[in-house]
């Protein structure tokens, strides 16, 4: 079976009333790794929280389609159901659910009624996710991310991503507050993902992540749009000489959204 594709055309998003994305066009197929760079307050946590259609989030103009299907048109349950996953830059603590029930409910809700997951099978595969991410086991009966550290947190976005499977991942900043141990392992998880059924968009500010997993496109977020895109050794020349250039070859004097 073929990947997904998201594909994202001219997205403008407006968060009360202040337009932060002017335009974004960005395409996402089963297989590839993209990763977003770009200066602080440029819009890339914007981009993610619209795809998963955050209320907050305002779709002025533009399309996001996944697979051919409207995304703006469906709930933030049904973008999961139909493949999208979020992993969130400050991922929330849920008192009185347990990591385990979250996850097992979770990948029900995107299965038939009456093909639920069997108990046995989620236990075991649960655990062999827990084991290659190096969490503790007690962690699964423990409440969501209640008083999890923050790269416990991280840890814990990819073992949903692991176990939930979807097939366009939007990861913002897996890799802050990472030690360098957690980030091999995540981006281990991540790697062992690859496939042509699972396409990933990487937020983040470091060519540091981009060691461990090699994105296949690299684009820089400026004022709302994507106004560069490249391969892997456009990371490495950001990493090694800042944005002014791209500012500088683009015209670019302020590369926030500006309000
Ligand atoms: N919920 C919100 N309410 C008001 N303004 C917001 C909200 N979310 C984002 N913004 C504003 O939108 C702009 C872009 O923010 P965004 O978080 O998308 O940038 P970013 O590129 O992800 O930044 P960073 O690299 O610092 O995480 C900023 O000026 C920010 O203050």
């Amino acid at each position: 079976m073929a990947g997904s594709t998201l594909e994202i055309k001219d997205l403008h998003v407006e968060i009360e009333g202040n337009e932060i994305l002017k335009g974004v066009n960005l395409t996402i197929k089963g297989g590839e790794f993209h990763a977003v760079m770009g200066p602080n307050g440029t819009g890339k946590s914007t981009l993610a929280s619209a795809i998963m259609g955050h209320p907050k989030y305002e779709v002025t103009k533009g399309s996001i389609h996944l697979d051919g299907e409207d995304v703006l048109e469906m709930e933030v349950d049904e973008r999961a159901k139909a493949g999208l996953f979020l992993a969130m830059q400050y991922p929330s603590e849920i008192s009185g659910v347990t990591n385990s029930d979250f996850l097992r409910s979770s990948i029900n809700a995107k299965r038939e009624e009456g093909n639920e997951i069997p108990l046995m099978q989620f236990i075991k595969t649960m655990d062999e996710n827990l084991d290659f991410l190096d969490i503790d086991k007690d962690m699964a009966q423990r409440y969501l991310n209640d008083g999890f550290s923050g790269g416990e947190k991280k840890r814990n976005e990819i073992l949903q991503l692991m176990m939930l499977e979807p097939a366009i991942a939007i990861l913002d900043e897996i890799d802050s507050g990472l030690d360098i141990d957690a980030l091999k392992v995540v981006s281990e998880g991540i790697n062992k993902m690859r496939s042509e059924n699972f396409g990933c968009l990487i937020i983040t500010h470091y060519q540091r992540l981009l060691n461990y997993i090699t994105p296949d496109h690299v684009h820089v977020m400026m004022q709302g749009r994507v106004v560069k895109s490249g391969g892997p050794e456009l990371a490495q020349r950001l990493e090694a000489e800042g944005y002014e250039w791209i500012k500088e070859e683009l015209g670019i004097e302020d590369e926030t959204v500006g309000q």
